[in-house]
């Protein structure tokens, strides 16, 4: 579960903060759209909660982790360990394949990749249609780069997934894949999705979808929505 109370993020240029939430609680497994016009503040919402940045005033805690408690060592490693993240950005290393991009993070941490995550990563990659395992990243189309993105994120397992526009890069047909995985997954393995996009087929699946202006939520509505 996570817990916002009282949170703000100022920018000392800026008169009024960025991101104001007064109280926000997320159950665990629950399926959350952030939705609202560019500029609203969906991006800093999610290096809130993932720990990425820490607000100037409040408390964020996800389960009973205070992520504002955190040095930021310890928070890089707590989100290892809970979050999936994917990004605008995918940050990906050129002159690694698929396959290998997404088993780097693990490989960092491990001496050696076990089999069994080895087969996940080839699972998720073709679950994902990206079929070309073995190509170099710095080779492939934008909406290929996200599916290895989207791959890595849940590689191991992860508690929560924290997504920003998963889908901005890819065709209506790849579109529906991405969303129809991420809930499957969130589903299959009781993780929280949070989701900030603009794609009304995704944020229809989802069960809640919060809308933000001028850093505020405006709209905190249950969907109703089933899983796919
Ligand atoms: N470091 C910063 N310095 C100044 N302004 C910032 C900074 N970070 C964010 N902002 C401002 O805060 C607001 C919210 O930004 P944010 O990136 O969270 O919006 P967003 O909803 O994700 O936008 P988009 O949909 O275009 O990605 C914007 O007006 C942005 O310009």
């Amino acid at each position: 579960m996570l817990e916002i109370k009282n949170l703000t993020v100022n920018i000392p240029a800026l008169p009024e903060p960025i991101l104001a939430i007064p109280h926000l609680s997320v159950a665990t497994a629950q399926q959350v759209a952030v939705m609202g016009p560019s500029g609203c503040g969906k991006s800093t919402f999610l290096n809130i909660i993932s720990g990425v940045l820490q607000p100037s005033t409040g408390s964020v805690k996800w389960q009973q982790q205070e992520l504002t408690a955190l040095s930021a060592t310890a928070c890089d490693t707590w989100r290892f360990q809970h979050i999936g993240m994917v990004m605008q950005d995918f940050y990906l290393t050129n002159g690694l394949s698929a396959l290998e991009n997404v088993l780097l993070p693990l490989a960092f941490r491990h001496w050696r990749i076990s089999d069994a995550l080895k087969q996940r990563a080839e699972s998720l990659l073709e679950q994902l249609d990206m079929p070309r395992l073995h190509s170099d990243v710095a080779k492939l189309s934008r909406g290929e780069m996200q599916r290895v993105a989207i791959a890595r994120a849940l590689l191991a397992k992860p508690n929560v997934i924290i997504a920003d526009e998963p889908t901005a890069s890819l065709d209506a047909e790849n579109s529906r894949n991405i969303a129809r995985l991420l809930l499957e997954i969130s589903e299959k393995e009781r993780c929280t999705l949070v989701v900030a996009t603009h794609d009304h087929f995704l944020s229809e699946q989802l069960q809640r979808r919060l809308l933000l202006r001028n850093g505020i939520i405006v709209s905190d509505q249950q969907t109703g929505a089933q899983i796919c």
